[in-house]
């Protein structure tokens, strides 16, 4: 069976990080499996007028799995925002119906060091983000207008239906039936509407798993949770916006955002895989970008979409070689190019 894989770089490091990736499926020398290029982002913007053009998005929906590196550049920040690169992947979400958004934070054996936390805080942190992705403040009305007393105003609207609520509390619980039983929803029921439906269905829904424990948390108090007792939590079941903002609060407390990979599935097989860092301008260009994030979603690539777990757990062992073998990036402290770092991952695997 052949199964063909969709590669949208995008923009920034998310060229080079793709270029590892690639580099890695090449050397895997899977049989059955191609690999098809698409521009997306900044870069189809420049070139064909727009961040996700009809053949990329062709392309994308005729794949078996898409890697996505990054998108944003900041030349095209004053678009329209339909025009914007970071429409290429909140479309793909939505048209691809990409509702459920996986990003784990596993601190990985010796690098302690390198978290943002003191070791004996860090040491322990094994947790999965389930962030609903197709709905929330992202995909809401929005709009500017203008006030009755003509000030400008902008707003997005922030919605959840029930059912929407309901498919994503199953994924998390189902996910946490397979972890340690915990899962910990986190939401702002305090204060908004969206968040106590959200709550009332989860509860509803816990109902079906009985052998999971189920724990609510307000976001503001997650957020302080996460950064002094990370280790309390297995499952976080959250929506789009507040699962966006802690998945980076949680990659600094494992040692770095370029180590965070990504699964955003449908209800069926097709998946995207991408890391959970941007295009990082600030760096783009200069081969100093750790791939390992991107590495690490090829390998949740193969487990979710391709369910090939060998070849996952042999990319992930290949990555935690490099990684305690002192191969870093400077993100992490070293000096390794992003070249290099994917060239080890290579040898290791
Ligand atoms: N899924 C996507 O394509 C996403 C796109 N973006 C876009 O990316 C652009 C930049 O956004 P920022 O807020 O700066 O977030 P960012 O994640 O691109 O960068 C934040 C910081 O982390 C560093 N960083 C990120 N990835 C790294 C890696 N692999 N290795 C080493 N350092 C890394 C960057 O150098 C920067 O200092 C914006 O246009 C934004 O909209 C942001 C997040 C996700
Ligand atoms: C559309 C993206 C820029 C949103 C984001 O930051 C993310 O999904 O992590
Ligand atoms: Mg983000």
């Amino acid at each position: 069976m052949v199964s063909q894989i969709a590669l949208l770089a995008g923009d920034g490091i998310g060229i080079e990080i793709m270029a590892e990736a690639e580099k890695l499926l090449r050397a895997l020398d899977i049989k059955g499996l191609s690999l098809i290029h698409a521009d997306c982002g900044g870069t189809a913007y420049h070139k064909h007028g727009h961040p996700l053009p009809k053949a990329t998005l062709d392309i994308a929906k005729n794949s078996d799995a898409i890697l996505f590196g990054a998108v944003g550049d900041p030349s095209c920040d004053n678009l329209d925002r339909h025009l914007r690169p970071e429409q290429a992947v909140l479309g793909l979400r939505s048209e691809l119906g990409l509702f459920a958004n996986l990003r784990p934070a596993k601190m990985m054996s010796g690098m302690e060091g390198s978290s943002s936390l003191r070791a004996n805080i860090s040491q322990n942190i094994d947790m999965l983000i389930v962030r609903e992705l197709n709905g929330d403040v992202y995909f809401g009305e929005k709009g500017m207008r203008q006030t009755d007393t003509g000030l400008r105003q902008g707003y997005d609207i922030m919605s959840y239906d029930e059912d929407e609520v309901r498919r994503i509390a199953h994924v998390g619980f189902k996910a946490a039936q397979g972890r340690q039983g915990k899962l910990c929803s986190v939401d702002k029921a305090n204060v908004l509407e969206t968040s106590q439906l959200w709550r009332d269905v989860v509860i509803e829904v816990a109902a079906e798993y009985p052998d999971v424990e189920l724990s609510h948390m307000y976001v503001d108090n997650a957020a302080m949770q996460m950064v002094k007792a990370p280790g309390q939590f297995d499952v976080i079941l959250t929506g789009n916006l507040f699962g966006d903002i802690l998945s980076d609060l949680a990659s600094m407390c494992v040692g770095s955002i370029g180590l965070l990979a990504s699964a955003s599935l449908s209800q069926g097989r097709l998946g995207l895989y991408e890391p959970i860092h941007g295009s990082a301008p600030d760096i783009a260009g200069q081969q100093i970008a750790n791939p390992l994030a991107m590495i690490l979603s090829t390998a949740m690539m193969f487990r979710h979409s391709l369910d090939n777990e060998e070849i996952a757990a042999k990319i992930e062992q290949a990555v935690a070689k490099t990684l305690a073998d002192n191969i870093l990036g400077r993100d992490l402290g070293g000096l390794a190019s992003t070249s290099e770092i994917g060239d080890a991952v290579i040898a290791r695997l």
